[in-house]
């Protein structure tokens, strides 16, 4: 075993003890201050640079941000919880991004690694048959699961940053490690690229765990996310007696309820996927009133951007045309944004080359067939390749449970030592002296 398996081994517990307490104390996108504390305390007690909050976080550029009652009132739990006070304000508001910087003082390319922090918002199960519940480190707050495997992610982050300051002598340039917050909904990677914070770095690798890929499998460039746009839509008509007067109505529900079929039947573009989902409707206040207000929460995607912009434009027309037949008004508000991934070919094979070498790995691909979803650290892929920087995304097989998103989610916790392994390599092994 070299030294960098080694070590990486010697890591495990303290990875899954990360992992646990992240998966327990689940918060998620933009309530991320429990996380993000104890996230920012490893790293200051390692000895890395950071930039926290605001700093990294642009303000405007929040998508789908929490209510400002909310966001205090997480920010209460999360205190109550064990957010560690020295840190927690530069997080509060729902500020909650972390940039760990290594300066080695030696020549060399600024090698970026980004993990994502939060939790989803979905109800874990808490039966034995669950393997978190039966181990007591299930979730503990109500209507939010890690379930996608940012735990993980999370872990393997500050893993990434154990391993590296260790070997640091042997390190040349910088090392940024971004942690995340809200991937899910594709909301925080854009408020992080506008406060400059994917800004000059020459090698960017992004993450994901599990996907259905098995143990010991790596993707070196997922180049299958969708383009996707999330927004909501508010209708408002007017209240009337639903029995005396309803002429003199003006129903949002309804036209909430023709909107969300409509949008389902948006023709499929010929170049390529395309998806809609209406994945809430809320509407009404009372069994005998005209319903006056009516709310969807919707997203498209499209295997390309131009596929995605065809869906949402067309869902524009539908939305307008209905308020316009029910007499209301649609107001149309985004929550979220991302575009489909293009990994740069020359950091895939150099990342194809290291993977070969790591312990565990018993195969390694470059891409996978088929729609993966999607993701906004291709917002970050594209501000490093804009600025001439190569970036990809990798993701590590591992045995899940259940599908992401469910909520019997759980996997493998080998895998975060592959992971680990696997992104230090890249560091460690980067050719920096030939200026690839
Ligand atoms: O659109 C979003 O809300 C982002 C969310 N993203 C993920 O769940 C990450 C993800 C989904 N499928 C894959 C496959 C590989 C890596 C990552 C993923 C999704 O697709 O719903």
């Amino acid at each position: 075993m070299s030294q960098l398996e080694w070590a990486v081994h010697e890591l495990a517990p303290r990875m899954q003890h990360w992992r646990r307490d992240f998966h327990h104390f689940a918060e998620s996108g933009w309530l991320e201050f429990r996380t993000a504390t104890h996230v920012a305390e490893v790293l200051h007690q390692l000895g890395y640079q950071l930039a926290l909050g605001r700093d990294v976080v642009d303000d405007a550029a929040r998508m789908g941000l929490p209510s400002a009652e909310v966001l205090v009132r997480e920010e209460q739990r999360a205190l109550e919880q064990g957010a560690l006070k020295q840190w927690l304000p530069h997080f509060s508001g729902g500020f909650t991004g972390i940039v760990a910087t290594l300066e080695t003082g030696r020549p060399g390319p600024v090698l970026a690694f980004r993990v994502d922090m939060d939790a989803l918002d979905l109800g874990e199960m808490l039966q034995p048959v669950h393997r978190p519940f039966a181990e007591g480190f299930a979730s503990c707050n109500a209507g939010m699961m890690h379930a996608c495997g940012h735990d993980g992610h999370t872990a393997i982050g500050l893993g990434l940053a154990t391993v590296l300051q260790q070997f640091a002598d042997q390190l040349n340039g910088t090392i940024k490690l971004i942690f995340q917050p809200a991937e899910e909904g594709t909301r925080g990677a854009r408020a992080m690229v506008a406060a400059g914070a994917l800004d000059n770095i020459d090698y960017f690798t992004a993450i994901h765990i599990g996907t259905g890929i098995p143990l010991g499998t790596v993707v070196c460039g997922s180049d299958n996310f969708m383009a996707t746009t999330k927004f909501d839509v508010e209708f408002t008509g007017v209240a009337a007696h639903a029995g005396g007067k309803p002429e003199e109505g003006r129903n949002a529900l309804l036209a909430a309820a023709q909107t969300a079929l409509a949008l389902h039947s948006i023709a499929p573009h010929s170049a390529g996927a395309s998806r809609v989902n209406v994945g809430v409707l809320q509407a009404g206040s009372g069994r005998n009133v005209v319903p006056a207000q009516a709310l969807l929460k919707v997203e498209t995607r499209g295997e390309t951007n131009v596929i995605n912009d065809y869906v949402f434009e067309r869902s524009q027309e539908i939305i307008q045309g209905i308020a316009t037949m029910y007499g209301i008004k649609a107001e149309v508000r985004l929550m979220g944004a991302a575009t489909n991934s293009v990994p740069s070919p020359e950091w895939v094979e150099f990342i194809h080359q290291q993977v070969l070498e790591v312990n565990g790995v018993s195969e390694v691909v470059d891409t996978v067939k088929g729609a993966a979803g999607s993701e906004d650290a291709t917002l970050m892929m594209a501000r490093v390749q804009e600025q001439g920087g190569k970036a990809s995304y990798m993701v590590f097989g591992t045995e899940l449970s259940a599908g992401h998103h469910n909520e019997k989610f759980d996997f493998d916790e080998k895998v975060m030592e592959i992971a680990v392994a696997t992104m230090a390599r890249l560091a460690l092994n980067f050719p920096w002296q030939r200026g690839v």
